[in-house]
């Protein structure tokens, strides 16, 4: 069952990697200011430099990013918040490599990432870098485990060590006992945590999340929320996240902000 699955989740995965799903309807031209990161020295894991993202719309160019900076340090929980159509998921899928910038540069741990062709990013998006989105994205098909461990096959595990490594994650994210659930039998509140578990179980370098709790209410959002400090704080794990509740930046190390013209920081 799985094995039948592997070219579906390839093809999944790459629409979600290339965002072909995503309906775009704002066209409006939003200027960026930007909490950049500190001017400390500390480990820094990723650094975008002068990030532009111009989109065509037809005869229309949105600028949407318009020579963004930023630094990231390992361990760190950062927050990307600002109005709808600010820029925060384009700076995300920037610094994420699932998107390309026209012009500017990000480096992950010391990697110049403009130097990678698309093959090049696509494997060091599987080895090195974890996604959560806010629709989950599991394949309703396959079981809690199956979820998490088909990104594990894909690098080569063995049967043992990714069934092990899945089952270890998803304990840890409270679905030790759900493995063999199907995501139709879960809430959302599991199903994300299952995305959380498929995210975090080859131990990425950064986890990105795009609105993860923009489908769950309040207490649920809270749960996922301490899952990501939990991961944050026990594992140091270094976590990127788009949110626009305010809320939600109590939870983050530090806030970057994108406003139209304005850094109301
Ligand atoms: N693929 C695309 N094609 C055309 N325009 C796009 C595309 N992706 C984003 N944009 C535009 O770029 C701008 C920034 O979009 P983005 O989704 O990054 O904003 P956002 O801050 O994440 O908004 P929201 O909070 O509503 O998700 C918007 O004007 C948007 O319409």
């Amino acid at each position: 069952m799985v094995n039948e699955m592997k070219n579906e989740v390839k093809n999944e995965m790459k629409s979600e990697i290339t965002g072909e799903s995503k309906i775009v309807t704002n066209t409006t031209e939003p200027e960026i200011e930007v909490k950049t990161a500190t001017e400390e020295t500390g480990d820094i894991i990723i650094e975008g430099t002068d990030i532009v993202r111009t989109f065509k719309m037809g005869e229309v160019q949105v600028r949407a990013l318009r020579g963004v900076s930023v630094k990231i340090r390992r361990g760190e929980f950062v927050a990307i918040m600002g109005p709808s159509g600010s820029g925060k998921t384009t700076l995300l899928n920037q610094l994420g490599l699932l998107d390309t910038p026209n012009s500017g540069k990000v480096i992950i741990d010391e990697i110049d990432t403009s130097r990678m062709s698309d093959k090049e990013k696509g494997k060091f998006r599987l080895h090195n870098l974890g996604y959560v989105f806010q629709d989950y994205a599991l394949l309703p098909e396959l079981d809690a485990s199956e979820n998490v461990y088909i990104s594990l096959m894909m690098q080569g595990k063995t049967k043992e060590e990714y069934e092990a490594a899945a089952a270890e994650i998803l304990k840890a994210v409270g679905l030790g006992d759900r493995l063999h659930q199907l995501p139709s039998k879960m809430s959302g509140g599991q199903q994300q945590r299952v995305s959380i578990a498929r995210a975090l179980a080859h131990n990425p370098r950064v986890l990105f999340a795009d609105e993860p709790c923009a489908n769950l209410d309040s207490q649920t959002s809270k749960e996922v929320l301490d899952l990501f400090k939990k991961f944050n704080k026990e594992k140091g794990q270094t976590i990127v996240m788009v949110t626009h509740e305010e809320w939600h930046a109590a939870y983050a190390d530090r806030v970057i902000r994108l406003r139209d013209g304005v850094n109301i920081e």
